[in-house]
């Protein structure tokens, strides 16, 4: 038997001491549907960072699919999801996360969202049937994908860009380097009960790219940093996806946001 002490259980740095923190009510609201929600996007990215969306045009079948799917996946012995790891860079992870010695409690397949690479490696893996958790893959990915096209060019369009496509066509490109991550957050009861804390499941980070859509199953967990610095929880919705604002985007909008913005709050002045 095994036991930790609490001294010992600190060393974790799994747990943190971060307090809980309660729902928020204010997360910016897009309804996708509506074409004049392009406003609403600039300003929920402009001062928010993170929005969720309704109306996204995802199959609820594509998503419960994929979801038993994963399901099926995370519950196979360890020795049999490792044989698609380490994620170097794609593949399955276990606690490891990134290059950088990032560790949380958390499983995971990291995957580029180019269809092929999608649809090698993993055959071995996918048990009976590799084809069904193919497929649910490939619908998935393909469904979000074009969801986050029509958000990057309600964006373009919200700021009154040129080219509607600025920045969808970036996702497009064949050698985009979009990435596919399913997380599993397994339960800790025993370590949680002892310390009285929740387990990290991913850490403090920023994604590095031009937005990330996130979609869980009801499970809360997710939280995110006001620019104030407080954390807040996100209240968990598993019919709508949340899209944060990654770097890339953050970058453009320091410089692209407030240039359009000058734009289009001073036309005049910019011809004199
Ligand atoms: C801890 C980390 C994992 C990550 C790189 C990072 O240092 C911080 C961002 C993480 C993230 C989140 C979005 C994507 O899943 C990811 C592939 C990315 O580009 O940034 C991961 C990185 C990773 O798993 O390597
Ligand atoms: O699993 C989540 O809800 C968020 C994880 C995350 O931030 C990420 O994968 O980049
Ligand atoms: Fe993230």
């Amino acid at each position: 038997m095994v036991l930790l002490s609490k001294p010992a259980l600190e060393q974790f740095s799994f747990i943190r001491n971060r307090k809980p923190t309660t729902f928020f009510s204010g997360i910016p609201l897009i309804d996708l549907s509506k074409p004049d929600s392009k406003h609403l996007l600039v300003e929920a990215c402009e001062e928010f960072g993170f929005f969720k969306v309704i109306n996204h045009g995802v199959p609820m079948e594509f998503i419960s699919k994929l979801e038993s799917e994963a399901v099926n996946f995370f519950s196979l012995p360890l020795s049999e999801k490792e044989k698609v790891g380490p994620p170097s860079p794609f593949g399955y992870g276990n606690k490891s996360i990134g290059q950088n010695g990032d560790v949380g409690w958390v499983e995971y397949l990291l995957l580029n969202t180019n269809q092929e690479s999608i649809s090698q490696r993993f055959s071995s893996v996918f048990g009976d049937n590799p084809e069904k958790f193919r497929c649910a893959l490939n619908d998935y990915v393909s469904a979000v994908k074009k969801m986050a096209c029509e958000i990057l060019e309600m964006m373009a369009d919200g700021l009154k860009l040129q080219q509607r496509n600025v920045f969808s066509k970036l996702l497009m490109d064949e050698q985009s380097d979009s990435v596919f991550r399913l997380n599993h957050y397994p339960p800790c009861p025993e370590i949680e009960a002892l310390t009285d804390q929740n387990m990290i499941g991913f850490g403090e980070h920023t994604d590095p790219q031009i937005i990330s859509l996130l979609r869980s199953n009801n499970t809360s967990g997710l939280q995110i940093s006001l620019s104030d610095g407080s954390w807040i929880s996100v209240p968990p919705d598993q019919n709508s996806f949340f899209v944060n604002v990654g770097d890339s985007l953050q970058v453009h909008q320091n410089c692209c946001f407030q240039y359009c913005k000058k734009q289009v709050s001073a036309p005049q002045n910019e011809h004199q």
